[in-house]
């Protein structure tokens, strides 16, 4: 775990670092893939992010996962991506959401399912978040498709999830979408999710802290960017 002294460090520490991955990708490849996370964590690290200079156009960003809203909904990640990160140098990039207008995200599977087979290759880079209760992405204790969705020899990349903290029903990538991310980086904020965080690392069950799953299978230790 790296620790910053404060938040504001880590933002810009952590948007450097993914900056550079995307320039290295669009050097190697010529695009770059950035997924990331929504709730209230990543905001100062989207201001970071939006003003480094890189071939955005070369940037499809998407999401982590999202939650079943419009993104005229306040609660919508897709939305909090357009405001916080598609803005500035990052507003050239293109952005493919994880929300479509269906009633229910189990009805719209096959159509996000193929818009995620759609990006090009292995994610390049994935910013998770990580909940007090142990989820990450959309991978929630209790969730009605969590051990699909963390199964690490999983086909699915897409998944629908329905869970009580959840509030509305969600979509998220699945594990092993995230862990072949080329750059997987966990960014958690404040003692109690340190706390968490040590409580996922002391013991075994993904069912009661999804964390682990993520933990226990990333092809290199996790890295995590913390600051209080
Ligand atoms: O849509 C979401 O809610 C997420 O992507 C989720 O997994 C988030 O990263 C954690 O819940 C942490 O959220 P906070 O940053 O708000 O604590």
């Amino acid at each position: 775990m790296r620790t910053f002294p404060d938040r504001e460090a880590l933002a810009s520490a952590l948007a450097e670092e993914v900056a550079e991955a995307l320039r290295n990708a669009i050097g190697d490849g010529g695009e770059a893939t950035l997924a990331v996370s929504g709730g209230s964590t990543p905001k100062l690290f989207f201001h970071a992010l939006s003003k480094a200079e890189l071939d955005w156009e070369s940037v499809t960003v998407t999401l982590v996962d999202e939650r079943w809203v419009p993104d005229t909904e306040e609660r919508s990640n897709a939305r909090l991506v357009q405001e916080h990160l598609l803005w500035n140098e990052a507003a050239r990039a293109r952005f493919v959401p994880l929300f479509i207008d269906a009633n229910s995200p189990e009805g719209a599977l096959p159509e996000v399912q193929q818009r995620v087979a759609d990006l090009s290759g292995p994610l390049t880079v994935a910013v998770l978040g990580m909940g007090d209760d142990g989820h990450t992405a959309s991978f929630f204790p209790g969730g009605d498709r969590l051990e699909d969705a963390i199964d690490p020899t999983g086909k699915a990349l897409v998944l629908p999830m329905r869970a009580k903290a959840a509030i509305e029903p969600r979509i998220t990538l699945t594990l092993p979408v995230l862990l072949a991310a080329k750059k997987l980086v966990l960014h958690v904020e404040g003692e109690a999710k340190k706390r968490v965080l040590d409580e996922a690392l002391a013991g075994d069950d993904p069912l009661q802290m999804p964390i682990r799953a993520v933990i226990r299978n990333a092809r290199e230790p996790l890295e995590v960017a913390w600051a209080p």
